[in-house]
């Protein structure tokens, strides 16, 4: 782990960044439509000395018709709605004039009072109305008509409303933006303003979009001392949940004191006393020199212990394997099968139905298909259960398609149920029935995964784990199938021979020179592997748009939208995601009078656009890597309509960050993926991420055509790089000791 991986916190607000806002002024005239789950609000407001109402949008819980507003934002322009004005901050002030606070009272902002009560209290108090219902309420009794308990009625909405909008205020007065703020109160309702004054970091855990930064800019609004205990604990952790989102399953102690240290600008040896405090409250495992979250620690411990259990028993509900004669199966398979499997396979065949633990690894092309398929096979004609999982959906529909066997998500074969508190219906207690268990890309998976998976492996079942090790690791921590390999203790087939090549094919050949830290061939006899030199960065990104919505098409007959993927090592830079997905956007989606937008942050959705979603959702069952396109907004709820594979799935404002443009994709979001054609720029200004794994999973997602567009000094450097970016994990070492142990 190098240093200084976390971004320090810097002083500049996150919550209210520096944009030149402007300021409108004026009263809320009508409230056209609000979310009441969201808080996203559309309104007119009319500005004094002005003809007209103008529209203003955005979280505008807590204000109310007839009130005076300062509303601080932007002017966007609606391709349908024209102007408008997106409400980042406001302030509102109660109305003075009579006919103001009738319209207010009468307004809905109070729960069962209309406008004709309205009128009655502004007949009786005057301009004194809401300074009454604020300080001396029970003078609604004056009121004609009005009993005991009307009154109390009409308090208990004044009441209410009150608090929302207090609760706004002083949310927002502690710089948090109108929607977060609405986000907050929607969260915590009335308790909103104790949690966020006795401890804001509490906000990281419990609301999705509030970090670690932004949690420490109320805590400094707030009043909370930079050096107080809450926050560098919060600190510590979020050092610690940082460095897990880099694929590290623990920090040493050393270098977690000092991250954290220079993270929070003080002195490590405050750092130190709060490890402490962390580790007495049991939120940090301590393991030699390394420091792990608690969770992450349980799961790797488990990962290790569950394996050498399923390794060690002596059930086997493959037994018949055990005592069977193979020379006899390898002849069966060598007449009835049209492949004839080589040595080395036909031992992997062997050791998957042999061993209880067994992994079987290889490049592209070297058999793990057909090997796979040759397992299922023989256990299927044994009578034995076969369950195949995968860690995601397009992975497990691959898998399906080459075995004809259904191949589920490790989610969906653990029967996950996020509703009910993020649970795995297939557990230890309620292990998954079957005699042999496959799964393959086990590569993506990750040390939590992996622990809820073995987990609910029952004993005597068979595990094989199939996977390329040379790939890049998963997204998340831990480091699983290499580990598991280092660790010598499990039985591993390794398969070298490719055996899916054409003459004129060079995707295979290259992928495996690549892995062998040679440079890849551009032949002329190449038919599906091309290189366009070009050493700038912004000529290379006019290459990438040029030969996606041109030539490769012209050329090849692929399909821009359908069949095309953009693969670039990072996100900044002219050939980085973000700018090319604005470029290939504005190209193959371009802005139409019949398209309708929608402006996100910096980002325009535009039906027809190519997008991606980024985190795992379980509940609408869309995961991280998803790519589908945009068929539909509407703009009243907003709610933006995205295919995926012929299936709808809506997403609200709040939902709109989990979805990314899909046109350019990081190689990391493609792992598991395969495309058609895939076209990967690569410069030396993408030097940071110049590694031969990264390059070699890129290059293996294609299945007939790879373009690569850049310069061959980043082929090259990123070929000789094998420094794949060490990982802190200790499943190597904790498999090692378990099975020493068991031996002796
Ligand atoms: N022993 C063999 N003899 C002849 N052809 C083989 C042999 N083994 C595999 N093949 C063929 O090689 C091709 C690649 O095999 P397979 O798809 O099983 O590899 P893979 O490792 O799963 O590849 P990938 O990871 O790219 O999907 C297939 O067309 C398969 O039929």
């Amino acid at each position: 782990m190098s240093s200084g991986i976390i971004p320090k916190v810097n002083n500049e607000s996150a919550l209210q960044p520096n944009l030149p806002y402007e300021t409108l002024a004026g009263i809320l005239e009508r409230i056209t439509f609000q979310n009441d789950e969201t808080g996203y609000t559309i309104a007119r407001l009319r500005q004094p000395g002005q003809n007209g109402e103008i529209t203003v949008v955005g979280n505008l819980l807590g204000m109310n018709v007839g009130e005076s507003v300062n509303l601080h934002g932007l002017w966007t322009l609606h391709p349908q709605y024209g102007r408008q004005f997106e409400v980042r901050y406001f302030t509102i002030e109660a109305p003075t004039t009579l006919d103001g606070i009738r319209r207010y009272l009468g307004s809905g902002l109070i729960r069962g009072v209309g406008s004709s009560t309205a009128a009655l209290i502004v007949n009786a108090f005057g301009l004194e109305s809401l300074k009454v219902l604020d300080e001396t309420p029970e003078r609604l009794r004056e009121l004609p008509g009005v009993g005991k308990k009307r009154a109390a009625q009409i308090l208990a909405g004044w009441e209410e409303q009150r608090q929302i909008k207090a609760i706004m205020f002083f949310l927002q007065s502690q710089g948090v933006s109108a929607s977060l703020a609405g986000k907050i109160y929607k969260a915590y309702g009335d308790a909103a303003i104790g949690i966020v004054r006795a401890n804001p970091y509490q906000l990281m855990t419990d609301i999705y979009g509030i970090g670690f930064k932004t949690a420490d800019q109320i805590a400094r609004q707030t009043g909370v001392p930079t050096n107080s205990a809450q926050r560098i604990r919060a600190g510590l952790l979020y050092a610690l949940d940082t460095l897990s989102n880099a694929g590290h399953c623990f920090a040493l102690r050393e270098q977690l004191t000092a991250e954290t240290a220079r993270l929070l600008d003080l002195e490590p040896a405050l750092c130190q006393a709060q490890i402490q405090a962390l580790l007495d409250r049991d939120e940090l495992v301590q393991d030699g020199d390394a420091l792990y979250l608690k969770s992450l620690y349980q799961a790797e411990s488990r990962v290790a212990w569950q394996l050498a259990r399923l390794a060690g028993t002596p059930a086997d509900r493959l037994s018949n394997f055990a005592s069977a004669d193979w020379s006899a199966i390898d002849a069966a398979m060598d007449e009835y099968s049209s492949i004839h499997l080589s040595q080395e396979q036909k031992n992997a065949v062997r050791m998957a139905l042999m061993q209880k633990v067994s992994i079987i690894t290889g490049g592209p092309g070297t058999g793990k298909s057909t090997i796979t398929r040759n397992i299922i096979e023989l256990a299927l004609a044994a009578r034995l259960s076969v369950l195949l999982a995968a860690p995601t959906g397009r992975a497990a529909k691959r898998l399906s398609e080459t075995t004809g066997l259904e191949a589920r998500t490790i989610h969906r074969l653990l029967e996950y149920t996020p509703a009910a508190g993020n649970q795995f219906s297939r557990n230890a207690q309620n292990p998954l029935d079957a005699d042999l268990i496959i799964v393959d890309e086990m590569s993506m998976v990750d040390i939590a995964l992996m622990r809820h998976l073995v987990d609910a492996i029952g004993e005597g079942t068979h595990l094989v784990l199939v996977g390329d090790v040379d790939q890049l690791p998963s997204v998340g921590p831990g480091n699983v199938l290499r580990d598991c390999i280092h660790s010598g203790v499990l039985p591993v087939s390794r398969l070298t021979t490719i055996y899916r090549q054409a003459d004129d094919s060079y995707i295979i050949v290259n992928a495996h020179h690549i892995n062998q830290g040679e440079a890849p061939e551009f032949s002329k006899k190449s038919s599906d592997f091309f290189l366009f030199a070009e050493e700038d960065p912004k000529k290379a990104a006019d290459w990438v748009i040029d030969l996606v919505s041109e030539r490769i098409a012209k050329n090849f007959g692929f399909d821009a939208n359908r069949d095309i993927q953009v693969l670039t090592p990072m996100h900044r830079g002219e050939a980085g995601v973000t700018e090319l997905n604005q470029r290939l956007q504005a190209t193959l989606n371009p802005p139409a009078a019949r398209k309708i937008e929608l402006k996100h942050g910096a980002r325009v959705f535009r039906e027809g656009d190519r997008v991606m979603q980024i985190h795992n959702d379980y509940d609408r069952q869309v995961f991280n890597g998803d790519i589908g396109q945009l068929q539909k907004i509407d703009l009243v709820g907003p709610t933006l309509s995205v295919n995926f594979d012929g299936r709808l799935v809506d997403y609200d404002q709040t939902q709109l960050d989990d979805l990314l443009h899909a046109y350019a994709i990081s190689i990391h979001k493609a792992q598991g993926s395969e495309f058609p054609v895939v076209v990967i720029p690569i410069l030396m200004q993408h030097y940071m991420m110049l590694q031969r794994n990264l390059l070699y999973t890129a290059v293996t997602r294609a299945r007939k055509l790879v373009v690569l567009v850049g310069s061959r000094n980043a082929i090259a450097t990123a070929v000789n790089n094998q420094r794949v970016r060490q990982r802190n994990t200790r499943l190597t070492e904790r498999l090692t000791a378990l099975f020493s142990s068991a031996t002796r």
